[in-house]
């Protein structure tokens, strides 16, 4: 079997503390369980999420202008990228010593393709960085950035966030796989790229959504099953509310029933049901949203949210 594993960039740090010793205590927490998977001959492709890595990258090229040329967003996406799998591949690597399985990592550093008239550019709605409250919020925005209320944890800043098209390094993703690597590919939903009408790709300042990055990846790499870790065990039905409910087994057809009923925000849940149900609609066998204290069991289809066919 093989796994395509989404680690939330949340999952990535550690409740939200983004300081490198909490960002590297939280990938051994998820390395160790892919560890384990790996030890079960589960196959795993690892992707993973940016978003408080990219937009804190952010935060320092504004604050750092005056010294040095800020570069722009998508070349803060392939720095995440960069980072955060030599971090993913480092603690993977000791785990896997410790255990004494003998496989090798790799990361790639990953372009997709999207549209440059796709409507995500001119409608931010990927939410980046650090939360603040509200009237630091509303100082960012008069320096013309868009912000975001998001619910108790504060304000966050929100980003354009084309669709992928396509995942350009596929054939190195798909090599380094068939070659024995476990891989880490795509991070950040890819770095955002478009094709000029002379044919030259060019970056562009977006963030794609890593759960949509993920479901095409999972295809890419023809993996059986999607995992989506997160935070949170279960998608929730009246998410936030006493009503609240918790998703076990469900159907794409019943979770898409709850998604356009307004179950799952935007810019969070929403994105990770979309992706989860793209990918079973699309001939996956079943795709999983829950935290990493429950992915063995989540594997097995015994915990999480666990969507399929019928
Ligand atoms: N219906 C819902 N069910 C569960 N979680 C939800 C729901 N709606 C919004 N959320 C929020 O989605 C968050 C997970 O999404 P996100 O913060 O984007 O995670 P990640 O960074 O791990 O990708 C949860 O912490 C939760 O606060
Ligand atoms: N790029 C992206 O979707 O990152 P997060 O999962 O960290 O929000």
């Amino acid at each position: 079997m093989r796994v395509l594993l989404a680690l939330g960039g949340n999952a990535m740090t550690n409740a939200g503390r983004a300081r490198p010793e909490d960002q590297i205590g939280a990938a051994e927490v998820a390395m160790a369980a892919v560890a384990s998977m790996l030890e079960q001959d589960v196959d795993v492709v690892i992707t993973h999420g940016n978003g408080p890595q990219v937009g804190n990258l952010l935060v320092k090229n504004e604050v750092a202008a005056a010294v040095v040329p800020p570069v722009p967003l998508d070349w803060c996406g392939a720095q995440t990228q960069g980072t955060l799998g030599f971090v993913l591949m480092d603690a993977l690597d000791v785990e896997l010593a410790r255990r004494g399985v003998d496989r090798r990592t790799a990361a790639v550093v990953t372009r997709a393709l999207v549209d440059a008239a796709d409507s995500g550019f001119a409608k931010p709605t990927k939410p980046i960085g650090r939360f603040l409250p509200a009237d630091e919020a509303a100082v960012m925005q008069e320096h013309g950035q868009v912000w975001e209320d998001r619910g108790e944890k504060g304000w966050r800043r929100v980003v354009a966030s084309p669709e992928p098209l396509e995942i350009l390094d596929a054939a190195a993703v798909r090599a380094l796989v068939d070659a024995g690597f476990v891989v880490i590919a795509n991070g950040g939903g890819g770095i955002p790229v478009v094709r000029d009408p002379d044919g030259r790709l060019r970056g562009v300042e977006a963030v794609i959504d890593k759960d949509l990055g993920a479901a095409l990846l999972a295809r890419t790499v023809a993996a059986d099953v999607l995992v989506i870790g997160t935070d949170v065990p279960n998608a929730v039905l009246r998410y936030g509310t006493p009503e609240a409910e918790s998703l076990g087994a469900v159907t794409v057809a019943e979770l898409r029933g709850y998604a356009a009923e307004g179950h799952f925000a935007s810019g969070s849940m929403g994105p990770k049901v979309d992706a989860a149900c793209r990918f079973v609609e699309q001939g996956g066998t079943r795709a999983v949203i829950t935290d990493l204290d429950h992915l063995a069991a989540a594997i097995a289809g015994d915990a999480g949210t666990v969507v399929v066919p019928t």
